[in-house]
């Protein structure tokens, strides 16, 4: 690992941290009750952290993407012209900091001369911030860091990704339907990848009467990364 990688790891806390950090959620009561107590304060100052730094960045796009699909991808492509678009939109992008369609974003937005933020997530096989992050700003948690992704953001662009993309936009999606957040428009990128599911949600979930019309309507769904831009930041 480069000094510079070994730094964000550090960061990030380190493999240590990456175990306090699983222990929240570990169901066999094991953890020591001294300890629980001095995370409550460790979680508060990672939302007094996030709030203190993005409080000050402007108006925003979160960028959701698989931190697996890399440069050569089709899913990067976009990501890459997403970000781009972002910035030269007058928004910061906000991505999750890591591989794939997120360093893709961020590249995009370094590219496009803009803000170029990362939530970046302490993981157990995580490599640190992307090298296109240039305002990196740390989470233990991912609960903390969606509270952040939402609050300092005005609308997202999600990209192709797997299981932590469905969280982030099924997230944001019941923040919505929920009313816990107002005006937050979404975009998906890709119209191959994403009807399939939004198909679902209509023939199925509507069809059972789990969902509503609305919510099967909110996201645009577009293969044209500009559009995608236009709508998240409310300028379409
Ligand atoms: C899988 C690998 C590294 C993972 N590193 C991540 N760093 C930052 N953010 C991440 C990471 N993994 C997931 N996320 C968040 O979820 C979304 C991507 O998840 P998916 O399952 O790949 O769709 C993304 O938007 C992040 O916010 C090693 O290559």
């Amino acid at each position: 690992m480069s000094d510079d990688r070994t730094e964000v790891t550090r960061q990030l806390g380190g493999t240590r941290a990456v175990e306090f950090d699983r222990a929240l959620l570990d169901s066999s009561h094991a953890a020591d009750p001294g300890e629980e107590a001095w995370r409550a304060m460790r979680i508060q100052g990672e939302f007094v952290n996030g709030f203190d730094i993005l409080g000050k960045l402007g108006p925003a796009i979160a960028v959701f993407g698989s931190a697996r699909l890399k440069e050569g991808t089709e899913a990067y492509e976009l990501g890459f012209a997403v970000g781009r678009a972002v910035a030269e939109s007058g928004f910061a992008v906000v991505t999750g900091g890591g591989p794939g369609v997120m360093e893709a974003a961020n590249r995009g937005a370094v590219e496009g001369d803009g803000v170029s933020v990362g939530l970046g997530i302490s993981l157990p096989f995580e490599d640190g911030f992307n090298k296109y992050v240039k305002l990196a700003v740390p989470f233990h948690y991912f609960f903390a860091r969606k509270v952040n992704f939402v609050k300092y953001t005005q609308g997202a662009v999600v990209c192709a990704g797997g299981i932590g993309t469905l969280d982030e936009l099924f997230e944001v999606m019941t923040l919505i339907q929920t009313g816990k957040v107002g005006d937050y428009p979404l975009a998906l990128v890709g119209v191959k990848f994403w009807t399939p599911l939004i198909d679902w949600l209509r023939d199925t979930l509507k069809e059972e009467g789990t969902i509503s019309e609305a919510d099967v309507l909110r996201p645009l769904v577009t293969d044209d990364p500009a559009e995608a831009v236009a709508h998240a930041t409310g300028r379409d």
